[in-house]
């Protein structure tokens, strides 16, 4: 692996010392989605340019990377992609359809899985790797920059319902009657997203997570067998990998919905495990206390709705049932396309408004 760059040297580091255990002044804060759709300049940028031109364009993905953190007092930033992006790369067409959400309009089938162009799918994603080293520069190091991909799972739902779904039931029909089958695409998937997570710590990603979005249509058995095996050799073959740099890049993996599944979260060799908004912060704040990892998350996304002094006094009741060490604050989901910009900045500013000890 290839060191990364002399980039300037890293200013606002609370975030990358929290998710290894390190002593801070304050919380850090981010906020999943955060480059994205709610904000009006991005939709201005979006009448010029279609979604992918924006992933594809160096300088136009710093461009929207850098948006919120113009706004707000955000601890990181991340860079302006999509998880769909490894489907693409693979071969498959992904459409960006308005109000509709992402389409691919040839789902994989057992029949078709051969035709994914497995070969060259990582150099496919280079320009990813182009847009985190432009923006790492233009971040001047002010806070950390976050890579990121889709897990397995997520990504080898949205390939055979060929876009989001409501019960995901072709994928499960998958892991139901083709176990083989679904077992050789996870591999695939799994090596690819190891690569590409490389791809990106190679071009200065300094953290990097993996979104395991679907992980809430499954169950505790499916999960184990199709899930956790992956997830583990992803973290362990990344870490193994860039053991003999210098760099020694957190892994943070949110499985949204993954209840059945929270313990072991603990042991998959990820720094940092993300929480989402459906789970209790003092039950998860107990069950993880002394264990080796940090937590991330969890004010629901639909909290940004509510009064400001309302949202005040849950951020704060939610970071006193975590505790506050070894957190970081965020949403416990993406932000949604219709949350008020000052409802972002109240959240953040209430966060950075406690003093730690
Ligand atoms: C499941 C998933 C996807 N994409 C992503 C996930 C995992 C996170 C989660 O669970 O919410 C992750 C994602 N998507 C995007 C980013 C980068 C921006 C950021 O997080 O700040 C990230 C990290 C940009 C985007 N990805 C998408 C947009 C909007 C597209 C547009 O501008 O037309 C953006 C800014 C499109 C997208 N992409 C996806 C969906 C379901 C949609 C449509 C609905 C939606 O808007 O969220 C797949």
């Amino acid at each position: 692996l290839i060191m990364q760059q002399p980039f300037p040297p890293l200013k606002n580091d609370r975030l990358i010392r929290v998710a290894k255990g390190l002593k801070t002044d304050k919380l850090p804060v981010w906020i999943m989605r955060q480059a994205g759709r709610y904000l009006p300049e991005f939709q201005e940028l979006r009448r010029e340019y279609s979604f992918f031109e924006i992933c594809q364009t160096p300088k136009l993905a710093c461009e929207a990377t850098l948006m919120p953190l113009k706004r707000f007092n955000l601890d990181a930033a991340i860079i302006f992609s999509d998880i769909l992006v490894i489907p693409q790369a693979l071969g498959m067409t992904v459409e960006m359809q308005p109000g509709v959400g992402p389409v691919l309009p040839k789902p994989l089938t057992i029949e078709n899985m051969k035709m994914l162009q497995v070969q060259g799918a990582v150099s496919r994603l280079q320009y990813v790797g182009d847009a985190i080293t432009t923006t790492r520069y233009a971040l001047k190091g002010e806070v950390p920059l976050f890579g990121f991909s889709g897990a397995p799972w997520t990504l080898m739902g949205y390939m055979i319902e060929g876009g989001g779904s409501k019960t995901m039931s072709k994928a499960k029909k998958w892991l139901y009657c083709h176990p083989e089958a679904s077992k050789q695409l996870l591999d695939i998937l799994t090596e690819v997203i190891t690569e590409f997570l490389l791809l990106q710590i190679e071009h200065g990603a300094q953290i990097v997570q993996v979104f395991d979005s679907s992980a809430e249509y499954l169950n505790r058995q499916l999960y184990f067998k199709y899930c956790l095996p992956y997830l583990r050799k992803i973290a362990y073959n990344v870490k193994r990998r860039i053991r003999d740099t210098k760099m020694d890049v957190p892994l943070v993996i949110f499985a949204k919905g993954a209840h059945f599944c929270l313990e072991e979260m603990e042991s998959l060799g990820y720094d940092v495990v993300g929480i989402d908004w459906t789970l209790d912060p003092e039950k998860v704040g107990n069950l993880f206390r002394d264990k080796n990892v940090t937590l991330q998350g969890n004010l629901d996304p639909c909290a940004l709705y509510a009064p400001k002094e309302e949202l005040i006094k849950m951020t704060m009741q939610m970071i006193k049932q975590f505790g506050t060490d070894r957190l970081i604050v965020n949403l416990g989901h993406g932000i949604y396309p219709d949350a008020d910009v000052e409802a972002v900045k109240t959240f953040v500013d209430a966060v950075h408004a406690i003093e730690l000890k």
